[in-house]
């Protein structure tokens, strides 16, 4: 099966500022593929490629299966499902007449409005104005608006920017049902909190050059990112120091928990170490976040990650 989403070698120049400068990655089938990177990187101009709006300066884009500027490109515009980093939409329309809008534009079946507003909960507040929806509910309504027609391909900038924790959640589970469904994703983010367990692979976007792309615990290889191991209970830390150093594991400057970061690989060594060491009540393994992944492939010199509070 070919991939919904293919960028090959792509570069972007404007006016001779490279915007993208040679990036490759693809979408697979019933993939979530998280986009990430600073403001800058190059996020938008990658989404802008995909719609068609704009053409690479070199290299190509495959949608699925054609270039999205190519003769096809209409047709893969209303196979593809888009939600702008912004959306705004006429705040005296209604949610319902909002889809129903969309849905003559894309020529997706109007009989799909009352479906998708039951599928992101506004079927309560479809016939109101959207001019008093909260920020997460016009989110919704845009995420409806990206749903229509069934979108095989979905793209979603920056979705969850300006959501609050509760509202970010809820946006996730629509996003991992529709990857149930068999939908490929392609979500461009700087909010990391809360993506990482929504996403099957991260690409890194570093001022327009991929840093690095794979799964969680394919970053996770790489970067052989130091372990941290907090420690509850009352340990002596001059002794602990002194079992844990010959391991690989050093301790972290003092704060209100101990906390040790040493080498991954010597985990199980490190866990017997601490079963027997007086003092330890209980301990919790700390693995590299996506967020620490993101700053180590960002970080230029290498440097270790610090120990964090
Ligand atoms: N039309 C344009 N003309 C010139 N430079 C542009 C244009 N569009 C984008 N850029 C530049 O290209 C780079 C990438 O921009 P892009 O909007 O793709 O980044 P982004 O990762 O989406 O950032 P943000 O998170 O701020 O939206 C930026 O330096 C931006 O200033």
């Amino acid at each position: 099966m070919t991939a919904p989403l293919e960028f090959i070698n792509v570069t972007k120049d404007y006016a001779g500022f490279k915007a993208l400068d040679g990036l490759s990655f693809d979408v697979q089938p019933g993939e979530v593929l998280g986009l990430l990177g600073h403001n800058g990187a190059g996020k938008t101009t990658s989404m802008k490629l995909v719609l068609g709006v704009i053409a690479p300066t070199q290299g190509s884009i495959r949608v699925l299966g054609e270039s999205p500027t190519g003769h096809a490109s209409d047709r893969l515009r209303r196979a593809l499902g888009y939600l702008p980093e912004n959306v705004s939409f006429y705040p005296q329309l209604t949610g319902r007449e909002v889809l129903r809008y969309f849905a003559r534009l894309k020529g997706a079946a109007p009989v799909s409005v009352d479906d998708l507003l039951e599928r992101v909960g506004l079927t309560a507040a479809a016939d109101r104005r959207i001019r008093t929806y909260s920020k997460g509910m016009r989110q919704r309504i845009g995420l409806a608006q990206a749903l229509l027609g069934a979108p095989r391909l979905l793209l979603l900038d920056e979705p969850t920017a300006g959501l609050d924790p509760q509202v970010t959640r809820e946006f996730y589970r629509m996003i991992d049902d529709l990857r149930g469904q068999g939908v490929s994703i392609l979500i461009s983010s700087h909010v990391l909190p809360g993506v990482e367990a929504h996403i099957d692979r991260a690409a890194i976007l570093g001022r327009g050059r991929l840093l690095a792309l794979g799964s969680l615990p394919e970053l996770r290889d790489r970067a052989r990112l130091p372990l941290r191991i907090r420690l509850q209970g009352q340990p002596d830390p001059e002794q602990t120091a002194r079992v844990m150093q010959p391991l690989g594991f050093a301790l972290c400057p003092p704060g209100p928990v101990l906390e040790l970061q040493g080498d991954p690989a010597r985990k199980l060594e490190a866990v017997r170490a601490l079963l027997a060491l007086p003092g330890v009540t209980d301990f919790e393994l700390i693995q590299p976040a996506l967020e620490d992944l993101y700053a180590h492939f960002n970080r230029h010199d290498g440097e270790a990650a610090p120990c964090m509070p």
